[in-house]
């Protein structure tokens, strides 16, 4: 199942014009305030009825304005979760999920809520009422009760964006498994750049009402021409499994045969884990460093050098983890005489890239 989605819509001086495909997995869309994101959802949800536009689900045709097609929002058959999760207080947690069941018109699938209980590891909340969750598990069973209005597509806006950190953290691996284990389409609106890092199968970067870029996570974020979140969200995305758990407490990746260290990451040996180096916490070197407090040290050859302004410039490597981006100045540039083909070592912080796996040095 995918969306396609092709919309023109005209507020005053704003013009959405967006023209993209979101396939099975997740797509995240992804730019500034006032980008176009909550339009798009809103044109998708039927809340919002653009001007012109061709919106279809597999072979269900949503709007078609050449045809005069329009579905209204409650024929639409999705599953939306918001910032605040929206339970509604007077219903315990199995109320909730079984209201979505109902609303959708369909009778109760046992298995299916059974197996949407476990994966979303609420079966112990069901007795509970909202007020008595915290914020984590209230959107864990926001998110169940998306799924179980038997959704085409799921909408998710900014659903992370009222937790803190920790929260944040323990919700994200829903997210994974929701779009790894299912086989709908969620369209995710953040402007938070470890969540595109960490869950987007698509990315769709947004500025002023146009795609600027659209792709995988790894290629939209570490390419310096689209950086629809500013120079500061610019970085590589690497693919990673989790090698050793040591003890003194750090976590060993291994990314293409490049070690990485970070601290302890709760996930079992063997895991797969996204790991975003952002471009502004990597530093380069023209040997393997020594005497030097950082612990992951990658080297490769540099593959492009990007001026990204009068005085900056984006390395690129090629590592066997895959590129590494490195920001540095245009004096270190030619102080260091770097050039395309150059041999050179690419210099992480453990703490740069912690952060973004909801783990931290204490
Ligand atoms: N109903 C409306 N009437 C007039 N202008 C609108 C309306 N809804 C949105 N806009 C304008 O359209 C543009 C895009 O808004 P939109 O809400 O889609 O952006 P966004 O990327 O979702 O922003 P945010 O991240 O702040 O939610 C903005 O300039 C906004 O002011």
């Amino acid at each position: 199942m995918s969306l396609l989605i092709s919309v023109h819509h005209k507020f005053g001086d704003f013009i959405l014009d967006a023209k993209f495909e979101a396939p099975k997995g997740l797509t995240v869309l992804y730019g500034r305030s006032g980008s176009g994101k909550s339009t798009i959802i809103n044109a998708v949800a039927g809340l919002l009825r653009p001007q012109k536009a061709q919106i279809t689900v597999g072979s269900q045709v949503l709007q078609d304005s050449d045809a005069r097609t329009w579905v209204p929002p409650h024929k639409r058959r999705l599953g939306y979760i918001f910032q605040d999760s929206r339970l509604f207080p007077h219903l315990s947690v199995a109320g909730n999920l079984d209201y979505a069941a109902r609303a959708s018109r369909r009778s109760i699938d046992t298995a299916h809520r059974a197996q949407v209980i476990d994966m979303l590891d609420i079966g112990a909340l069901l007795a509970r009422r909202p007020i008595a969750l915290s914020g984590g598990e209230k959107q864990r069973v926001a998110i169940g009760r998306a799924l179980l209005a038997d959704p085409q597509v799921i909408l998710a806006d900014e659903p992370l964006a009222s937790l803190d950190g920790a929260r944040k953290a323990e919700i994200l691996p829903y997210f994974e498994r929701i779009r790894d284990e299912t086989d709908i389409p969620i369209l995710y609106v953040t402007h938070a750049v470890n969540e595109v890092a960490r869950l987007a199968t698509t990315v769709i970067a947004l500025e002023k009402g146009k795609v600027l870029r659209q792709g995988p996570a790894r290629d939209v974020l570490s390419d310096p021409r689209a950086r629809p979140m500013g120079l500061g969200a610019v970085g590589a995305v690497l693919d990673a499994v989790i090698k050793a758990h040591h003890d003194d407490g750090l976590t060993e990746l291994d990314a293409g045969g490049a070690a990485f260290f970070l601290p302890h990451v709760a996930q079992p040996i063997g895991a797969k884990v996204r790991v975003r180096l952002p471009a502004s916490d990597v530093l380069l070197a023209h040997q393997r460093p020594s005497g030097l407090s950082a612990l992951n040290i990658v080297s490769g050859q540099v593959e492009a050098i990007q001026n990204t302004s009068e005085s900056g410039a984006i390395v690129t490597l090629s590592t066997c983890a895959g590129p590494i981006l490195a920001r540095i100045t245009q004096r270190s540039v030619r102080a260091m005489d770097l050039r395309v083909g150059n041999p050179c070592c690419a210099i992480v912080k453990t703490v740069a890239i912690a952060s973004d796996l909801g783990t931290d040095l204490a």
